[in-house]
């Protein structure tokens, strides 16, 4: 049995992980941090999980933490640098579903995050937790940062295409959209019903931290530095990301619906739909998969890519979940097995 601790459990990917985790055959939930929450049973404020979960939310205390085998962060960017060192000078793997771990920059990292990195010295060391391109370094690491919501859509979307060589890197276009729990559960105006429902708009378009998040990923694939640019677009809906992605072919590219079938031909959560598809945020809904269709409109030199996920399952507590199964040295499927939900 592993034993898990979740940091931060009242948040929305924390919530997810409590989902996947309590129905997981090789898991045992330790302890769930919330400090606003600390003392209440955790079905008291989420009653879907009665049953299920059978503990309370208790103070993020290093000492209770220590005695985990695996700790996630599902917090605000810039705790999880806190309280990692400590945690794998102890012995315990983490995994950061924030971003304090993505950027191999500590430079960049500041510059996006608005503040120095408080253990630049893990950066080489932590892996980037995206199982499709970085599988045989995850079972092996001690630290994983899990990818972003949108990062995690936008680059499997472009990879196949990177990786063969066949489009220019200089100019690639990711338009996406997102749910509006990919902003978290804490009371703010914009993500109100009145603000975001019926309507619908762009955000960060002069720079968004995911970019260069991003723009990293997809120049280890290119083997090249890579010219992006990304603008999100918040959609009133509660889950989902859908991305756009359109790249310039350099040459005679062949079937790219071959070229994507084989590249995910092996790969458990990334589902490639019969040519000519239009993917749906609904269809992965609950589900740990990204569903990813390629288009050449009218046979011309731009490939347009679609790619969909549930922002809190491929994109944040699901890819976590898969995290920890190849570093605990799980069959990389287990507990994730989910159907999405349909409507
Ligand atoms: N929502 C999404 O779709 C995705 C989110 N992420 C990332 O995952 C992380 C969590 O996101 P999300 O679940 O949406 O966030 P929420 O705002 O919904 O939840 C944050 C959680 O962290 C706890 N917390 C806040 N500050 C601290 C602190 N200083 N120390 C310890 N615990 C703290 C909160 O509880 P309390 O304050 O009671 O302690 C709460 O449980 C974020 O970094 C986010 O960017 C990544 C991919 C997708
Ligand atoms: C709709 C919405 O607001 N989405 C968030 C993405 C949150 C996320 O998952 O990003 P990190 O894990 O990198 O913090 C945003 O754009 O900030």
């Amino acid at each position: 049995m592993i034993e898990v601790g979740i940091v931060g459990g009242t948040g929305y990917t924390g919530v997810e992980l409590l989902r996947l985790l309590c129905r997981h055959a090789d898991v045992r939930i330790r302890a769930v941090t919330s400090r606003s929450d600390a003392g209440k049973r955790v079905d008291s404020i989420y009653p879907n999980l009665r049953g299920f979960v059978d503990v309370a939310f208790s103070e993020p205390d290093v000492e209770v933490l220590a005695q985990c085998d695996l700790v996630f962060f599902a917090t605000p960017n810039g705790t999880a640098m806190r309280m990692a060192p400590e945690l794998l000078d102890r012995g315990v793997k983490v995994i950061d579903l924030a971003a304090d771990f993505r950027l191999k920059d500590a430079a960049e990292w500041a510059q996006w995050y608005g503040e120095p990195h408080a253990c630049p010295e893990l950066l080489a060391e932590a892996v980037y937790g995206l199982p499709e391109v970085n599988r045989a370094a995850i079972r092996k690491a001690r630290l994983v940062a899990n990818p972003g919501c949108y990062p995690t859509a936008v680059q499997l979307g472009f990879l196949p295409l990177l990786a063969a060589g066949l489009i220019d890197g200089a100019h690639l276009v990711a338009d996406a959209k997102s749910g509006v729990s990919g902003a978290g559960r804490k009371a703010e105006v914009p993500m109100l019903m009145a603000e975001a429902g019926e309507s619908f708009k762009a955000y960060g378009v002069a720079g968004h931290r995911h970019l260069p998040e991003i723009r990293q990923g997809l120049a280890e694939a290119a083997g090249a530095a890579v010219g992006l640019t990304f603008v999100p677009h918040l959609l009133p809906m509660i889950r989902g990301i859908h991305a756009t992605l359109y790249s310039r072919l350099t040459g005679s590219p062949g079937d790219l619906q071959d070229l994507f079938e084989r590249h995910y031909a092996d790969e458990p959560f990334v589902d490639v739909l019969p040519a000519g598809s239009h993917p749906e945020t609904r269809n992965v809904r609950g589900a740990n998969r990204c569903q990813i269709a390629v288009h050449r409109p009218q046979g011309g030199d731009t490939v347009v890519v679609l790619s969909v996920i549930d922002n809190l399952v491929k994109g944040a507590a699901g890819q976590a979940v898969q995290n920890m199964n190849l570093m605990c040295g799980l069959e990389e499927t287990a507990g994730l097995m989910l159907v999405g939900l349909s409507p």
